[in-house]
């Protein structure tokens, strides 16, 4: 396939340089959703004694369950549903053929399940290569982890992976720190493959990794574009939409960043999707604290429902096929 485009660390030399450019301003010009509505946030503190909770069963010995350790918690509760109920216009769902990603508590029980593992090959990693061709082609759905270094790629995967104490997934405060595709394979349903970040100490072979994965990886159901929460910039958007490759973004950290900072993204996106189309773009954004937990339940249920593992009645089927 002709590489018409490429990622934002590589665009400039590209003839997609100028739908690059800026394809998604960090501040919408004429946002239907007025700056007052947003500061009329109240900040919403985390519940207390959430994260350390969250932290004993990531660290214990035998497998749990994120989701019944917390029946009071809101740990099953979507961040993002949370932020339309402090604003009445709608932040996603562009029509009326769009209806939100709103798995059950059954449904997520059901996915929290999927990641658990009670024997060390149930989910293992099974390949780390540079070159995607030399990946096997493992007959299973896979979804892929991408965006920036340091975004928290990897530590999504670990957080997911938390009722799994067998395998292992790398993680750093350097920035580039995963310098190769990491596959790691869930059981007999898919695989989920962790990948080097760009920008900054990226591979000098990034752009051949990473596209040539992106561009002829034929199982790839969806990629999980991941941001920051503190520094969103939805640049890297447009090389999906140019490849047609579905994805959902991601924004991680959002333990470091108050209410307002969150809706003012989420607006953010809504703006990008009707102004820019996005097909590709999955309309929901999953909200997500790779250190909390929070938000991890729904983002757990969605690789569940996509790769056909865990059945969900209550997605349009349209949005996530
Ligand atoms: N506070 C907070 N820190 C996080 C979160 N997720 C990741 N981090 C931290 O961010 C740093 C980078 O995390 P990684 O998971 O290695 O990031 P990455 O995107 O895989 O980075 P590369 O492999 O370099 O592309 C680490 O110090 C993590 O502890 C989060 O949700 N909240
Ligand atoms: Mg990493």
């Amino acid at each position: 396939m002709k590489a018409a485009a490429a990622l934002p660390v590589c665009c400039r030399q590209t003839a997609a340089a100028s739908l690059l450019q800026n394809p998604y301003p960090s501040t919408p010009a004429n946002s239907s959703i007025p700056a007052s509505a947003v500061m009329r946030v109240k900040s919403v503190r985390m519940m207390s004694g959430q994260e350390a909770t969250f932290r004993r069963i990531r660290h214990g010995s035998k497998p749990d369950s994120l989701l019944t350790a917390h029946p009071a918690a809101d740990l099953y509760s979507d961040p993002c549903e949370k932020l339309q109920r402090l604003i009445e216009v709608p932040l996603f769902g562009i029509g009326t053929t769009e209806k939100p990603f709103r798995p059950t508590k059954a449904e997520m029980l059901q996915a929290q399940e999927v990641f658990t593992s009670r024997k060390a090959r149930d989910i293992r990693r099974i390949d780390n290569v540079v070159d995607c061709e030399k990946a096997p082609l493992y007959h299973l759905p896979e979804v892929a982890f991408m965006g920036r270094s340091n975004v928290g790629k990897s530590s999504l995967i670990r957080a997911i992976f938390h009722s799994s104490p067998y395998v292992k997934v790398p993680v750093s405060k350097i920035a580039g720190f995963t310098k190769t595709l990491r596959f790691y394979q869930v059981k007999e349903h898919f695989t989920l493959v962790d990948m080097p970040g760009y920008g900054e100490n990226q591979p000098t072979y990034f752009k051949e990794c990473v596209e040539d994965f992106l561009q002829h990886r034929r199982n790839l159901m969806r990629v999980f574009m991941m941001y920051d929460s503190r520094d969103v910039q939805f640049d890297d958007c447009a090389y999906m939409e140019q490849f047609r490759i579905p994805y959902a973004i991601v924004l991680n950290k959002i333990d470091l960043v108050n209410e307002t900072t969150r809706l003012k993204t989420v607006a953010q996106i809504r703006q990008i999707r009707e102004e820019y189309g996005s097909p590709c773009c999955f309309p929901q954004p999953f909200l997500v604290s790779s250190k909390t937990g929070e938000g991890l339940a729904y983002i757990q249920s969605f690789i569940a429902h996509i790769t056909s593992t865990v059945e969900t009645n209550s997605t349009d089927q349209k949005l996530s096929a």
